[in-house]
């Protein structure tokens, strides 16, 4: 089947609501909501794509605008690939000028149920922010451990992955309750590397599947908020997808130090397994803020990251 390029714009406001549409009864998914867009016509890139839909459906042009995600799906009769763009500055002010409804929607509002089926994934890569902290072993002094969690959640950290795979887990139970405390008094999410059944009695956010807990599940397990899995290559991506992971990390983009000696993926590889994903996925591996223009042009949900994001209290990012 051929696969229609089209591009779609999440106009993202000052409250972090998104703008959505509603399709015409008559034509594909009609009747659904919809991020407004439409096909790429030959020759035109995808940013004069955007600008021309923006122009021709709401009457806006935009003036910033990053990748958000780009899906694959194939509906019964047609296959498209969505290349989904987040922009947060325009000119105008967006009118539905096709006579189509808008609404201005928090992420968290959006019910996937009401938008076309390949929707899913850009729903989620809203929800996310734009980098995921993993914690590195918290070591013997606790509260040094929690002081500097506290700090980067000041610095504007709002997804953890709590890693202590030294903790047993009766103690990795304690750590983890000081952790969402302090997170969730900014409204950040904290998941938690274990066995799902342990991160669900706790009350965790989410769990976070290694390689091996993802590989050895058949269906998502249950979670409060959030699951996600450890990637390194396409199989797995596509395994974590049709499970129901809500998001991956794939790398090492670049080589690390925890991971000394693991094979390196590097930009290109990573946006060819990522482009082809049917879920966010944040690059992982030797990155740090300072990378996330290069994730996003790589089809990143944005960076993960130990060191890049783990820094002492009163250093600032
Ligand atoms: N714009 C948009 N299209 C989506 C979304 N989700 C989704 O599956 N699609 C599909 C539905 C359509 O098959 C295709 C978009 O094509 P379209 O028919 O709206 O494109 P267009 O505005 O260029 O329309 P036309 O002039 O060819 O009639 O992508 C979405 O969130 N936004």
């Amino acid at each position: 089947m051929r696969v229609v390029h089209v591009v779609a714009a999440a106009l993202i406001d000052a409250e972090g609501r998104v703008l959505v549409a509603r399709r015409p009864e008559d034509v594909h998914q009609g009747g659904l909501w919809e991020f407004p867009g439409g096909k790429v016509e030959p020759g035109e890139r995808a940013e004069e794509a955007l600008a021309r839909e923006l122009d021709e459906e709401l009457g806006v042009r935009p003036l910033a605008a990053r990748p958000l995600i780009r899906v694959h799906h194939a509906y019964p009769d047609k296959a498209v690939c969505l290349d989904v763009w987040r922009v947060t500055r325009w000119d105008g002010e967006a009118h539905g000028r096709e006579g189509q409804p808008l609404a201005w929607w928090a992420p968290a509002d959006c019910d996937p149920a009401r938008f076309p089926a390949a929707d899913g994934p850009i729903i989620t890569a809203l929800r996310l922010p734009a980098t995921y902290l993993i914690t590195p072993e918290p070591g013997d002094d606790r509260a040094a451990f929690l002081d500097t969690v506290e700090a980067a959640l000041q610095r504007g950290v709002r997804l953890l992955q709590l890693r202590a795979k030294t903790l047993a887990p009766a103690a990795l139970a304690e750590l983890h309750g000081r952790v969402q405390a302090l997170a969730h008094r900014f409204e950040a999410h904290v998941l938690l590397n274990a066995e799902p059944a342990l991160a669900a009695a706790i009350g965790a956010d989410g769990v976070h599947l290694s390689t091996a807990a993802l590989r050895a599940l058949d269906r998502r397990p249950p979670a409060r908020h959030w699951v996600a899995a450890s990637c390194h290559d396409a199989d797995e991506l596509a395994h974590a997808a049709r499970i129901g992971v809500d998001f991956a990390v794939l790398g090492p983009v670049a080589a690390t130090a925890t991971h000394p000696g693991a094979p390196v993926l590097g930009w290109q590889r990573f946006a060819a397994l990522a482009g082809a994903a049917a879920l966010p996925v944040f690059a992982l591996g030797g990155l740090a803020p300072a990378d996330l223009d290069a994730a996003w042009r790589h089809g990143a949900q944005g960076v993960a990251a130990i060191r890049g994001l783990w820094s002492a209290p009163n250093a600032r990012a």
